[in-house]
């Protein structure tokens, strides 16, 4: 109850809306309850709130335009029922967020775009990009190119890891039960919905055992071990039933809805901790006597004016050493450029970065986020 407030306070959300709910259980999309989350969500980003959607259900709109009841046991059968129902999902999220004047966005993620460094950091940025420019972020697994090794899996791990990825407060999984119950509620009639949890909590996971429903694919075991990894950068997780009348709304008041899985550390401590936790740095920066103070009093960014020199050789999203004048290691960060274009840059002020490299990718050497003080 206590930790409700979380909730009320985030500024920045993703949520996660899960197959059997946009598909009225296979049924063909709802475009009445999407129009309802879609007015709820509206009326969160009136209120300056972030908000990056991932929608599940290409598989399952597919299947129902194509007239499939049954799901195929063929890859290349499931990929064409995603691209056939990820046609249907865009159109019917665009049109109901033009309702009100806003911007909606498509993004198809696969894994390995999230795993390779500066694929992860080109991703981050355009999502930053699209809520700077208040549109809608909508994202989805790219299941047409997927293959068995380079798939998520779920959309309640990409939701995740879209959490980790834009440093959301918080992850909101609509689903088509009220919440995580201390059983399955579809065999126990008397399950019991569990509140308020940490993420973390062992006992969860005897819980979340029992399989997804017909048409979703990871049940709760999915939906707790997105809680997890969203607590990895700090942020809560919220499971909840998204039939429930103004169910966004209501969280976003504080009421005890859900269940909600807590973080053991902030956003700020688990970020930086993730960061230490990358050993191996491929270069290192010579920064001058004004970076390290600025870098020293803490919460400010590396900019290319407060680097002298550039050392080894590293890709965009690399880890680097930054160092003072005498060689001491001052901090540690995921560089924006790779190592030529860092020398070629270094030293200059960022509105010269376009006439040097003739593309600007960023302003900061290493942006502050991405930053931790030794
Ligand atoms: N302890 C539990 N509490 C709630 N639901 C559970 C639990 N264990 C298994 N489930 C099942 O998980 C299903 C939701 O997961 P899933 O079908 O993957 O939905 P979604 O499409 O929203 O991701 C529920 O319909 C429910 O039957
Ligand atoms: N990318 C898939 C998502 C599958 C999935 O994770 O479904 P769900 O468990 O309902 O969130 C689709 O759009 O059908």
């Amino acid at each position: 109850m206590a930790e409700r407030g979380r909730v009320q306070r985030a500024r920045r959300l993703v949520v996660k809306i899960g197959s059997a709910l946009l598909t009225d259980d296979g049924r063909g999309l709802d475009v009445t309850a999407l129009a309802g989350w879609v007015d709820q969500l509206t009326a969160l980003i009136r209120d300056d709130i972030e908000v990056v959607l991932v929608s599940s259900g290409s598989v399952a709109e597919g299947m129902s335009r194509l007239g499939w009841r049954e799901r195929p046991q063929h890859l290349h059968e499931l990929q064409a029922a995603a691209a056939v129902g990820q046609m249907g999902l865009v159109q019917t999220w665009e049109a109901q967020f033009k309702r009100h004047g806003l911007h909606s966005a498509q993004i198809l993620l696969t894994h390995d775009d999230l795993s390779d460094r500066k694929r992860y950091l080109n991703a981050r940025s355009t999502l930053r990009t699209l809520l700077d420019l208040g549109v809608i972020p909508i994202v989805n697994e790219n299941d047409t190119v997927v293959t068995d090794e380079i798939r998520f899996g779920d959309n309640d791990t990409l939701g995740a890891l879209v959490a980790n990825l834009v440093e959301a407060d918080g992850l909101v999984i609509l689903t088509d039960q009220d919440g995580l119950f201390d059983r399955d509620p579809r065999k126990h009639a008397d399950a019991t919905l569990v509140d308020e949890r940490l993420a973390s909590d062992a006992g969860l996971d005897a819980m979340a055992a029992g399989g997804a429903g017909m048409l979703g694919r990871g049940g709760m075991q999915t939906k707790v071990r997105a809680a997890r990894l969203a607590a990895r950068s700090g942020a809560f997780t919220v499971i909840v039933g998204g039939r429930l009348e103004q169910v966004i709304t209501r969280l976003r008041a504080g009421e005890s809805l859900g269940t909600l899985l807590l973080p053991e550390q902030g956003r700020i401590a688990a970020r930086k901790q993730w960061l230490a936790s990358h050993l191996k740095t491929r270069g290192q920066l010579v920064l001058d006597d004004g970076a390290v103070r600025v870098l020293c009093q803490g919460g400010r960014s590396l900019l290319p004016v407060g680097v002298r020199s550039v050392t080894g050789q590293f890709r965009r999203g690399e880890m680097v050493s930054c160092a003072d004048e005498f060689g001491r290691e001052v901090a540690r960060g995921l560089v924006n450029y790779d190592a030529d274009e860092a020398r070629a840059i270094a030293g200059r002020s960022s509105d010269r970065i376009a006439e040097v490299l003739g593309y600007v990718s960023d302003e900061e050497m290493i942006h502050r986020d991405n930053l931790v003080i030794v």
